[in-house]
């Protein structure tokens, strides 16, 4: 398949996942599915099959995300707000060298917590530590080597083997999302909703209690997907492109020296601000190009017979898009093999978005988060990289750029020396 689209110049994912309507929106019941249902009886959004249930929840995740402010500014200050706590502690190691692993996943997922739970928690929070340590190691198990033995065989699939882990941190996360949802049951004003959660309860007194699909194990597993959706991909999309910055000095000078000229005089950037700055622009695409933060996606499956580039796919198909391909394959990009910018600009230095670029999916599954997303990897590498300087420490050998492979991909643990370029 992928040598005839080759020939005709096409991107097969494209083609795949665009398809029309809903021909391969399905999901099998896979192993991520079994390992994750463990301790549970419902999946939500992300594993779980096409039909009214994933189509009623994924409306209203995307109306509840718009009414906290997606495309308004109230989403820009929530992003802001918790920026501010970013450049406290890179302000604590100007001078030095640090580590962004935990700070990239601390801040985005305090982001998407602020919508879902109507807070946030200190970085030293233990109950921050433990989300992100259950959503790391578990993005790791889902698409490692145990679980490939758990789904192939069986007969193991009780015995106390590695990927037992992932239910452990399951029923973990399971508990702390309903510890939240009681929370909120105890102190929310029906009609008053402060977040997502208290809209999803609204929607239940709503909906009642016949035969809806609002019901609260969908609301606690519902919370988990949103939140390890929104933390494990952003942050590891973060962390490349400061891998790829500090070690790219000239790239990171050409971004400052855009910034610093679009916004003169002004504090902050808005997300508006993007269209003033195309280099910048291709910056963060690339970076995601680079990051291939989700590289087989989630795993599809054709929901009736189909046809794809002359090739006959029964009903029930497993598809694995390959994102990470479509976003290396020679003859769609300029440089597919090298952080460039270039990939992203034309001749007249205009910023342009070659159709190969899908980290985010396409087609009705495409990515629910992708407008928040977006808007959080411009805000915050805009906003850090006008006020610092981030480079390879002199004494850390060569980088090595080589992702750790799990459901997301995760640029191997390193640090950078922080610079202080203004104040203000
Ligand atoms: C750089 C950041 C992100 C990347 C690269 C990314 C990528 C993806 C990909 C590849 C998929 C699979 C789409 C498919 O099945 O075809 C997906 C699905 C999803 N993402 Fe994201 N994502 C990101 C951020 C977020 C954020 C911030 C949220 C939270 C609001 C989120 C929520 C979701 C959800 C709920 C789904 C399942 C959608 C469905 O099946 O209907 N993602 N994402």
């Amino acid at each position: 398949m992928l040598r005839s689209c080759k020939q005709e110049g096409k991107c097969c994912c494209r083609q795949c996942c665009d398809k029309p309507a809903t021909d391969i929106a399905g999901l099998l019941k896979s192993k991520n599915e079994e390992c994750l249902k463990q301790g549970t009886t419902r999946q939500c959004v992300i594993l779980v099959d096409y039909g009214s249930s994933w189509r009623d929840h994924r409306r209203f995740a995307l109306m509840t995300l718009r009414n906290f402010g997606l495309g308004k500014q109230s989403m820009e200050e929530r992003i802001y707000g918790e920026l501010s706590y970013v450049i406290a502690e890179l302000d604590q190691s100007v001078g030095k060298s640090m580590s962004p692993q935990t700070m990239f996943h601390n801040a985005a997922s305090n982001i998407i917590c602020t919508v879902l739970f109507g807070a946030r928690y200190e970085y030293n929070d233990e109950a921050l530590k433990i989300f992100i340590k259950l959503y790391t190691e578990n993005a790791k198990i889902t698409n490692g080597p145990w679980a490939m033995v758990y789904d192939t065989f069986p007969m193991v699939r009780s015995w106390p083997l590695p990927f037992q882990r992932a239910f452990e941190n399951a029923a973990i996360a399971q508990k702390m999302s309903m510890d939240l949802i009681n929370h909120h049951k105890k102190t929310r004003i029906p009609g008053q909703p402060r977040d997502f959660i208290d809209c999803y309860l609204d929607e239940m007194d709503k909906r009642g209690e016949d035969g809806s699909t609002f019901v609260e194990p969908q609301l606690m597993m519902y919370i988990l997907d949103l939140h390890f959706a929104g933390t494990d991909t952003t942050s590891n999309t973060l962390l490349t492109a400061f891998l790829y910055l500090s070690t790219h000095p000239d790239i990171q000078e050409k971004c400052y020296q855009e910034i610093e000229e679009v916004l003169e005089d002004k504090d902050q950037a808005c997300f508006e601000d993007r269209h003033r700055m195309p280099y910048t622009q291709a910056v963060v695409h690339e970076s995601q190009r680079i990051a291939n933060t989700v590289p087989l996606s989630v795993f599809h499956c054709t929901t009736k017979d189909t046809e794809l580039l002359g090739y006959h796919i029964p009903k029930g198909t497993l598809i694995v898009p390959n994102l990470g391909s479509a976003m290396r394959e020679e003859g769609q990009w300029k440089f597919p093999h090298e952080f460039n910018p270039s990939n992203f600009l034309n001749e007249q230095g205009e910023f342009e978005k070659p159709e190969a670029f899908m980290p985010f999916s396409v087609g009705p599954r495409v990515c629910l988060g992708e407008g928040l997303a977006r808007m959080e990897l411009f805000l915050i590498m805009v906003t850090l990289l006008r006020r610092f300087k981030f480079a390879w420490p002199e004494d850390a050998g060569d980088p090595d750029f080589t992702p750790v492979f799990g459901v997301t991909l995760t640029p191997k643990p390193y640090s950078m020396t922080v610079t202080l370029r203004r104040t203000e």
